[in-house]
């Protein structure tokens, strides 16, 4: 066995603990060499891969005021005594890192004003995890021209490390070359870090709030029928979603809760006669009193902000099984936080953005791990922000990411449709944490499978569903 599946990412404050904690490596700059030497393999492999070779080749480096740049410099006179012609940009020539600059200099490596033409690829060194704000005007000026892929040392600069806050302008990084442990910007701001590769330095990062399940993760837990599985013990998820008016979301939620788990799902409300048309496996009732037990519940995709609405909501938080509330379900919560702020039973949020707002009272702004945090925190519930890259968050502060890797799910219906995954999850018996994040990847993937290249409707992605999860099991 490697590593272990599930992603860890840290805050910068959890790195310097685990720096420190090596003592001597530290103040004798050895970590700082490991990180240097791993950078410089990884810069040489990104050249062996895009030239054939690394002698002969041409990187230039941009350089800022600390220990970020001190990695470069060091890797660029590993790079120069390996035959490659390496030049540094240094934005704050007084103050970049003195002994990787003298290292450099010996090495033959050539302070230049910009980076020359010649430039095959560029190395962001100008800030670390100590960065705040967007580049400043010297290094942007100099990325401004940069035309070649750029590897970022530890986090692309310009982005926060600990939010994963994209500033403008910032850097946009092939691939990101960080040390010991994952930061958590590689987890939220997975378009501007690239590609991330972690070099071990031989520190032991402790305390992750922040995780991310590996595909592997994701099927070794998804629910599947055992020996002795019956319909029931899989778990019985009741839909309440859709109305006259919005049959739809009724059939895209149960849509997205009979694919994922072969446990019974019920429906309640006035959309099941469309609802049974669609999947004749639906067991439904025109109210919650007909509806029989369930393990857990969704309200909310389509269902109404109206008192009835309001109502229904209240007695299925009252229950004391699980809860997913979604759609308008949110809406009507907003006016009515303390149903879940008294609920002491696994609940499940899944604003987007807007509806987020409404719970809130403000929007989530750039930075998302506070916001969700924040709000998870204060209703006492799991939050999952969506977005390309979804977040779900416990009221204690874990948080669970999933990076979609791509945009097809940005359509009409298709939250719908994870609600309806998640729930079906949460009824198996997953927490609310891993039963969101693990939707969210099922989702994001069946919507690749289903658009492949094309724009897709909710109900395509939804018949994708049992695709994806073939296909996640099939990498295991
Ligand atoms: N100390 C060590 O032994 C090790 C350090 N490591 C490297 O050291 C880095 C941290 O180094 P430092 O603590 O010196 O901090 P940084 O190199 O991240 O930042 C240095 C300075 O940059 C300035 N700065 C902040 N925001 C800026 C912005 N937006 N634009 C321009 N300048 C800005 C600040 O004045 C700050 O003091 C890590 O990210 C990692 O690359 C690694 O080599 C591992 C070992
Ligand atoms: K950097």
């Amino acid at each position: 066995m490697g590593h272990p599946p599930i992603k860890r990412y840290f805050a910068a404050e959890q790195i310097r603990v685990a720096e420190e904690a090596t003592g001597r490596l530290l103040a004798d700059g050895v970590l700082m060499r490991r990180a240097a030497s791993g950078l410089a393999g990884a810069v040489a492999a990104e050249l062996r891969s895009r030239h054939g070779a690394v002698y002969g080749r041409a990187v230039t480096l941009v350089i800022g005021s600390g220990d970020n740049g001190g990695d470069a410099l060091f890797a660029g006179a590993v790079l120069r005594r390996r035959g490659v012609a390496v030049s540094a940009v240094l934005t704050a020539p007084d103050r970049a890192h003195a002994a990787g600059l003298a290292a450099f200099r010996s090495a033959g490596g050539r302070v230049v004003d910009g980076v020359p033409d010649t430039a095959e690829l560029v190395v962001d060194g100008v800030v670390g995890l100590r960065g705040t704000g967007p580049l400043r005007e010297a290094a942007a000026a100099v990325f401004a021209q940069v035309r070649v892929p750029v590897v970022a040392v530890d986090v692309p600069s310009g982005v926060d490390a600990d939010t994963g806050v994209v500033h403008d302008p910032s850097v946009r990084a092939e691939i990101t070359v960080t040390f010991g442990a994952r930061r958590i910007a590689h987890a939220l701001a997975p378009a501007a870090c690239g590609r991330v590769e972690v070099v071990d330095i031989g520190i032991d990062a402790d305390g992750a709030r922040v995780e991310m399940l590996s595909d592997r993760d994701v099927a070794e837990g998804w629910p599947l029928p055992g020996p002795a599985s019956t319909k029931y013990t899989q778990g019985v998820v009741g839909v309440i979603a859709g109305s006259d008016r919005y049959p739809g979301a009724g059939i895209l939620c149960s849509a997205g809760a009979v694919a994922a788990t072969s446990g019974m799902v019920r429906y309640v409300g006035s959309a099941a006669a469309t609802v049974v048309d669609h999947f004749p496996e639906v067991v439904v009732a025109p109210d919650l009193d007909g509806a029989g037990r369930v393990q857990a519940w969704v309200v909310g995709p389509g269902a109404g902000t109206d008192d009835a609405a309001l109502e229904l909501l209240r007695r299925v938080l009252a229950t004391d099984v699980p809860v997913l509330v979604d759609a308008d379900g949110l809406t009507v919560l907003a006016h009515h936080p303390e149903l879940v702020v008294e609920r002491h039973h696994p609940t499940l949020l899944t604003p987007h953005d807007g509806e987020f707002e409404r719970l809130a009272g403000r929007s989530p702004g750039h930075d998302r791990l506070s916001a969700v945090r924040g709000l998870a925190s204060a209703l006492g519930a799991t939050v999952l922000l969506k977005g390309k890259v979804t977040l779900v968050a416990d009221p204690g502060g874990e948080v669970l990411v999933n990076d979609a890797g791509n945009s097809w799910a940005a359509t009409a219906g298709a939250g719908d449709v994870l609600s309806g995954i998640a729930g079906a999850l949460l009824a198996a018996g997953l927490s609310p944490r891993v039963a969101g994040a693990a939707a969210a990847r099922v989702h994001a993937l069946a919507a690749d499978l289903a658009a492949d290249g094309a724009p897709i409707g909710a109900s395509e992605l939804a018949r994708a569903v049992r695709p994806a999860v073939r296909s996640l099991r099939a990498v295991r």
